[in-house]
């Protein structure tokens, strides 16, 4: 494949996800729920800040406290986790970097959300009224840690209910500081799809089904991609002297080296599409960062 190698529908493919009907169905949901919340935890994957965004969250939120944690950092380059925090700083943004399955920086992000918060619990200070718990919801594109935040959040803490007028069914809400309750359900919000190279992106963490676009295609660019900047993990991995030549050269070399043959010697390319996609997204081809700010 060429540099400029055809992406066509990859990207068109992760829209069908989220045909309208999901799109507003989301929305509704989420501007609802915003209405009960002091403030948001917007959650972006480490590997891809950019393209895990929704479109139209910055709208959605509007003038209200807004925290961006950059999940699975575990599984990102250290170095680019970094510098996407000092990116997202440099523009006035809240950020935080957590792991939600070992817990790491979530002890930091409470912090963070509960000074966010003090904006509003000191209204309600000021207006000498008993203040009510700071409220908090996360936000986040399909796949990204939502539940797994959540759970890691509520791990030792309390569920209690909160009955709020105009709502149809009771709010869960758990809490997790003394003032600081958090909206057991999290709003899924859809991605960017316009740019296929977003589309891309999601597909290979894995946020866009895999039924949905062609795996072969999408392994073998993520790892003609990942021969720029992670050359060295490609050879370790696969046990590879010399990177080919051409993208489909060096895809069916990694399913030979992996021993994914059929009759005849020839190379079964979806057992090494399925391989290569489970290598990277569990982090068997090392931390790799596919965005840079
Ligand atoms: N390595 C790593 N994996 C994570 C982390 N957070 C979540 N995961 C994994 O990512 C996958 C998706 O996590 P979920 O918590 O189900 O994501 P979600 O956003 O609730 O997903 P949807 O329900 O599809 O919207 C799971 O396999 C998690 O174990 C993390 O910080 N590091």
């Amino acid at each position: 494949m060429e540099e400029n190698m055809q992406y066509d529908d990859l990207g068109t493919l992760a829209q069908l996800n989220w045909f309208p009907g999901h799109m507003a169905k989301a929305k509704r949901i989420i501007v609802e729920n915003l209405k009960l919340v002091d403030v948001v935890i917007e959650l972006r994957d480490a590997r891809i800040p950019n393209s895990s965004a929704n479109p139209i969250l910055k709208d959605l939120i509007g003038k209200k406290p807004h925290l961006i944690a950059l999940n699975k950092i575990d599984l990102a380059d250290n170095n680019i986790n970094n510098k996407w925090e000092e990116y997202f700083t440099s523009m006035g943004k809240s950020v935080v970097k957590i792991n939600s399955l070992d817990g790491k920086g979530i002890r930091q992000l409470v912090t963070v959300a509960d000074e966010l918060a003090k904006v509003k619990t000191a209204k309600f200070a000021n207006k000498g009224v008993k203040p009510r718990n700071a409220r908090v919801m996360i936000v986040g594109i399909p796949n990204v840690g939502k539940s797994s935040l959540i759970n890691r959040l509520s791990g030792s803490a309390s569920l209690k209910t909160a009955d709020k007028p105009g709502v149809t069914r009771a709010k869960q809400w758990i809490k997790i500081k003394n003032n600081l309750d958090l909206l057991d359900t999290p709003g899924i919000l859809w991605p960017k799809f316009e740019d296929p190279e977003v589309g891309l992106n999601l597909a290979f963490t894995g946020a866009i089904s895999d039924e949905v676009y062609d795996i072969e295609r999408a392994a073998e660019i993520l790892l003609w991609r990942l021969k720029d900047d992670y050359a060295k993990n490609i050879k370790e991995r696969y046990k590879i002297d010399e990177i080919p030549q051409t993208s489909e050269e060096l895809f069916t070399l990694v399913g030979k080296k992996r021993g994914f043959l059929q009759k005849g010697g020839i190379v079964d390319t979806e057992k090494t599409a399925i391989a290569v996609l489970k290598d990277f997204r569990a982090g068997k081809l090392g931390k790799i960062s596919l965005e840079r700010p």
